[in-house]
């Protein structure tokens, strides 16, 4: 079985859940659970003319072409384009991508697995370790080819199969689109206060990729796409709040104000399985005006205080009609309230004498705020 490369998590079967992440030491708020780095990414979006082609920051004002394919891949500096070249924009890739612009277009969700397969395909080039790790992950393709599975592999194929790979086939472009959909990260475009971020890129993370979900989670994932320097596609996982030593790790698979049925159905379609967390277990019998009046913006410390106990419902005949909202602390304490966000909250990590951070990081927009009550015991 893999082993991601700390000693602060380790993967263990989980009754229930296939493979997950347990934590092998107590765990502070904050603490970096783990970094890893994408073996393969890919554009969210046919446009291609707003990020690096390569590292998936915004293009500068004067991008760096591909000398061969100008119009599928732009990079953002010359360096960029060389490590490129060699590795995510293979000649066979660029090859590949030519002719994907040269087919009539594509609904933008088959158009984004093409982008998938080609740089699946691509990395089966360039490191087969990598690739058979992705092959390893968790995800099953349907029992019988679809029809939209069938016509990727065909224009794959036309495109001309990756040289010197065996297996190459119809089956291995199912299980290849499985892995992809059980297993990608998106990467966001910059927050925006006034409307949907949208994904720019997606990326496959092989140590991350094992943290199972959870709808109130204990860890959240943080990138720094923009930022500077090597690494800016990696992905760090942060607690939220501690953590004892062998407790289960998840993140959430989305932004956690999501409700119940939009939860469900995304679990049930993308990742089937059907969530039954404490928080679920609470909501499954929310009606939808009880879920109409959780809206964050209206809470008060107070309110989460008293719900984390349950308080009567407004009709208060107290036969069974209590409002259970045990969560009420967690979305008081670790969601973003910032318009258009709902991004967690983690602590910055710990110092290096290993003292909590006072300062609350927004995974989503990216602001920090300064928690004074941060020193309180997780929920
Ligand atoms: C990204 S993988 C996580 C690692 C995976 N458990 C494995 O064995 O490799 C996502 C898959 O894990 C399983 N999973 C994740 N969270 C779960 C949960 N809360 N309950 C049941 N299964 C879960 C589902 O099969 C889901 O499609």
């Amino acid at each position: 079985m893999l082993q991601p490369p700390n000693s602060i998590v380790k993967l263990v079967s989980i009754p229930g859940k296939g493979r997950g992440m347990v934590s092998t030491q107590p765990i502070k708020p904050g603490q970096v659970l783990l970094r890893d780095s994408p073996v393969l990414l890919y554009s969210a979006t046919p446009s291609l003319c707003k990020f690096c082609s390569h590292c998936f920051r915004l293009l500068p004002q004067s991008p760096f072409p591909c000398p061969t394919c100008s119009h599928c891949a732009l990079f953002c500096s010359s360096s960029c384009l060389s490590l490129a070249l060699s590795s995510s924009h293979s000649p066979w890739s660029c090859h590949s991508l030519i002719s994907l612009s040269l087919s009539p277009p594509l609904p933008p969700d088959l158009h984004t697995q093409a982008f998938f397969l080609i740089a699946a395909y691509n990395l089966s080039l360039l490191s087969a370790p990598d690739f058979h790790a992705l092959l390893s992950l968790h995800g099953d393709p349907p029992e019988s080819l679809d029809a939209p599975t069938l016509f990727l592999h065909s224009l794959i194929s036309s495109f001309g199969p990756p040289p010197g790979l065996t297996g190459f086939s119809p089956e291995m472009t199912a299980a290849l689109l499985a892995k992809d959909k059980a297993n990608a990260f998106g990467l966001m475009e910059p927050f925006k206060e006034t409307g949907e971020r949208a994904v720019r890129a997606y990326g496959i993370y092989p140590n991350a990729s094992f943290f199972n979900h959870d709808c109130l989670p204990n860890a959240c994932r943080f990138d720094y796409v923009d930022g500077v320097g090597d690494g800016n596609t990696d992905i760090i996982v942060r607690a939220v709040h501690e953590v004892p030593e062998g407790r289960e790790i998840c993140l959430s698979y989305f932004p956690v104000n999501w409700r119940y049925k939009e939860r469900q159905t995304r679990l049930r379609e993308d990742y089937g399985f059907e969530c039954g967390c404490d928080r679920c277990r609470v909501e499954v019998s929310w009606s939808d005006d009880e879920e109409d009046g959780i809206g964050e913006e209206e809470m008060t410390e107070e309110d989460g205080e008293e719900q984390m106990e349950g308080v009567e419902d407004e009709d208060g005949d107290g036969e069974g009609s209590e409002v259970e909202f045990p969560h009420a602390y967690f979305f008081l304490r670790y969601v973003c309230d910032r318009d258009n966000c709902g991004g967690t909250l983690a602590p910055l990590p710990p110092s290096e004498e290993g003292v909590v951070s006072g300062v609350m990081e927004c995974n989503a927009c990216g602001r920090l705020r300064e928690e004074e009550s941060v020193g309180r015991e997780g929920c």
